[in-house]
């Protein structure tokens, strides 16, 4: 038995997916990227007249990325503290890196409570972003930050 995860407080999925899925203790969530919830925008994009982007900023979405990760959490009953592996999919390594990895610092400062980590560099994402996270939680009955 599982149970699909859908929140209103995390963007919309571009298909049809559920935003989480509850499998007996473990919580995997869909890959999640900075659309803001409410707009659907992608915060810092910068478009020219014809719509197209021309500037982006990785620590706003990445910022926000973690915020959608929270929304989808705390809509499942877990918690920041509960995220066990995370996969980090950066379209431009060499670009963005350093101001992920110093975010990643600031929002997971304690390594002993840490998530494992993997990023990969991939040619693109949907919608399309910068970056989007992969995300495995447990469950423990009640939610934490
Ligand atoms: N998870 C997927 C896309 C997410 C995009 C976004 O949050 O902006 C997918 O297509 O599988």
């Amino acid at each position: 038995m599982s149970e699909a995860i859908r929140t209103g407080n995390a963007p919309r999925p571009v298909g049809l997916y559920p935003h989480a899925r509850r499998v007996g203790d473990l919580l995997f969530l869909s890959g999640v990227g900075p659309r803001d919830a409410a707009s659907n925008a992608v915060p810092g994009n910068v478009h020219d007249a014809d719509g197209r982007l021309i500037a982006y900023d990785i620590e706003l979405q990445t910022r926000s990325v973690f915020a959608n990760v929270r929304a989808v959490l705390q809509a499942s009953g877990a918690g920041w503290d509960d995220l066990v592996d995370v996969t980090v999919y950066l379209t431009d390594m060499a670009r963005d890196f350093p101001a992920y990895n110093a975010l990643w610092a600031e929002y997971f400062p304690d390594i002993e409570r840490a998530p494992c980590r993997t990023t990969l560099g991939i040619v693109a994402l949907p919608t399309p972003i910068a970056i989007e996270l992969k995300c495995v939680a447990r469950l423990r009955g009640e939610a934490t930050e």
